[in-house]
């Protein structure tokens, strides 16, 4: 099936199966475009670009000889959130059709009445409009910063874990968000927590549940945030801080897809992908026996570095104004920009918070200043000329490893030819690969 008209930004429903008389007649009502797909000949789907569309998989006359090919044709458009109509039926001999329903928001059971297939798609569409474009939070043009985007749509795509590394306040939980967001668990829970700010009595209960009367005042069965959100992403925020039993629990998970809940020794499978951040070095965390090296190995398979606010050059700029305008636009202020020496303290600032400071920065001075241009003043921060310059060390790191990178993407990631390009040996590549935290097993 192909469609191709010039009409813009339509809502559309692809109906996988046979759409009855009842349903039709809903979809017309709610303005939706229906499209079907039938079972017999789920050859492609044609999608536009600009089209809001969702899926709609119809299992009621669905054969077993169709699950496969309608999974693998689900498979080529993960893009596509879905809800499954009729998924009651039994799913232990089909893994394909497991899969399917793995990746459904909602499950309704036929007969539907039209307000439960009503409420469905507008809560779907809500959903994709409240998710959409959360790439667009992680704000930045500086070159760290398009790095950053560049590697979250390709660790996106794949379901690995990724430890997200980098100073406080860098944006290592709206990047987790976005990595979630933009892969095929994204219509399932994105689930995130902080494990430093769990109680260490409570914590394996929180992230793996407990059964009822496994401690005092356990009096109900209670899921961990891993079974809440199975089938879509656990954040674990400051991952260090996890204790020595829950790093165990962890590894398990990762290991071997199950949990045991707290009180009970029957194994849960879990269906998670797991990502991880920390803004301590796990390395030395390793060598001091404070964190599991084999743990340490499982959630490092993929890196994402998130680069401190002082090396992003105009994107402090860029925020600040961004930050100033979204403020704005909730309060009655005067302030309606930065003057000169404003900025130039921004840019001569260490922001040792990062992007969280900056915020804080600027929604106060939008406050207490009576300008309408913002000053250094109002921003708490020295005249600029007084201050330390921006760390010399930290601008060397930051354009060697910068250096490294773009002499291994010339040459197609090859060490060798990499190494005559910068004039260094083979083994200085490979440990400034390790210094700087570039993966290249991953960047290939
Ligand atoms: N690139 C960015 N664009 C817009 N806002 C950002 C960006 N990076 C961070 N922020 C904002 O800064 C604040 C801190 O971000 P976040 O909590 O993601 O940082 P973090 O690295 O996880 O911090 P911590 O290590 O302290 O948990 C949030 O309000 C977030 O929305």
């Amino acid at each position: 099936m192909d469609v191709s008209n010039n009409e813009v930004g339509r809502c559309c429903v692809v109906w996988f199966g046979q759409p009855g008389s009842m349903e039709r007649s809903t979809l017309a009502a709610g303005g939706w475009q229906l499209r079907v797909v039938a079972g017999d000949a789920p050859a492609r789907i044609g999608l536009r670009g600009g089209d809001r569309v969702i899926g709609l998989v119809d299992l009621r006359a669905l054969t077993d000889e169709q699950v496969a090919p309608l999974a693998r044709l689900l498979e080529a458009h993960s893009e596509l959130p879905l809800i499954a109509l009729d998924g009651s039926r039994a799913v232990e001999h089909h893994p394909a059709l497991e899969r399917i329903l793995a990746r459904c928001g909602e499950r309704l059971v036929s007969p539907v009445n039209p307000a439960q297939l009503a409420q469905a798609l507008a809560a779907c569409e809500r959903n994709r409009a409240d998710n959409a474009g959360d790439i667009e939070r992680l704000v930045g043009a500086s070159r760290p910063m398009l790095e950053v985007r560049a590697t979250v749509h390709r660790y996106a795509r794949v379901d690995l874990p990724v430890l997200i590394t980098g100073e406080t306040g860098t944006g290592k939980e709206l990047a987790a968000r976005a990595l979630h967001d933009l892969s095929a668990r994204r219509w399932r829970p994105f689930v995130a927590v902080n494990c430093g700010a769990l109680s260490p009595s409570l914590v394996q209960s929180e992230l793996f549940g407990h059964e009822r009367g496994a401690f005092t005042g356990a009096n109900a069965r209670r899921l961990g945030l891993f079974e809440t959100g199975n089938g879509g992403t656990v954040f674990l925020d400051e991952v260090g801080d996890l204790p020595a039993d829950a790093q165990t629990s962890l590894l398990r998970v990762l290991q071997e897809g199950t949990l045991e809940r707290v009180g009970s020794n029957q194994s849960v499978l879990v269906d998670v992908r797991v990502l991880a951040a920390t803004h301590v070095d796990l390395e030395q965390a390793v060598e001091q026996g404070r964190f599991r090296q084999d743990l340490y190995y499982r959630l490092d398979v993929l890196r994402l570095d998130m680069p401190p606010l002082r090396v992003r050059g105009d994107d402090i700029e860029l925020l600040a104004r961004r930050a100033l305008d979204e403020f704005r636009e909730l309060h009655q202020v005067r302030a309606r920009g930065f003057d000169p020496d404003a900025r130039r303290a921004m840019r001569a600032h260490a922001w040792p918070g990062n992007v969280r400071e900056l915020l804080n920065r600027v929604r106060r001075a939008a406050v207490v200043t009576e300008q309408e241009l913002i000053r250094a003043a109002d921003l708490h921060l020295a005249d600029p000329t007084l201050q330390p310059a921006i760390c010399l060390d930290d601008r060397r790191e930051h354009a060697e490893r910068q250096a490294v990178l773009d002499a291994l993407r010339a040459c197609g990631y090859n060490v060798s030819e990499c190494a005559r390009r910068l004039r260094v040996s083979r083994v200085t590549v490979y440990r400034l690969c390790r210094k700087h935290q570039l993966q290249l097993a991953a960047l290939r």
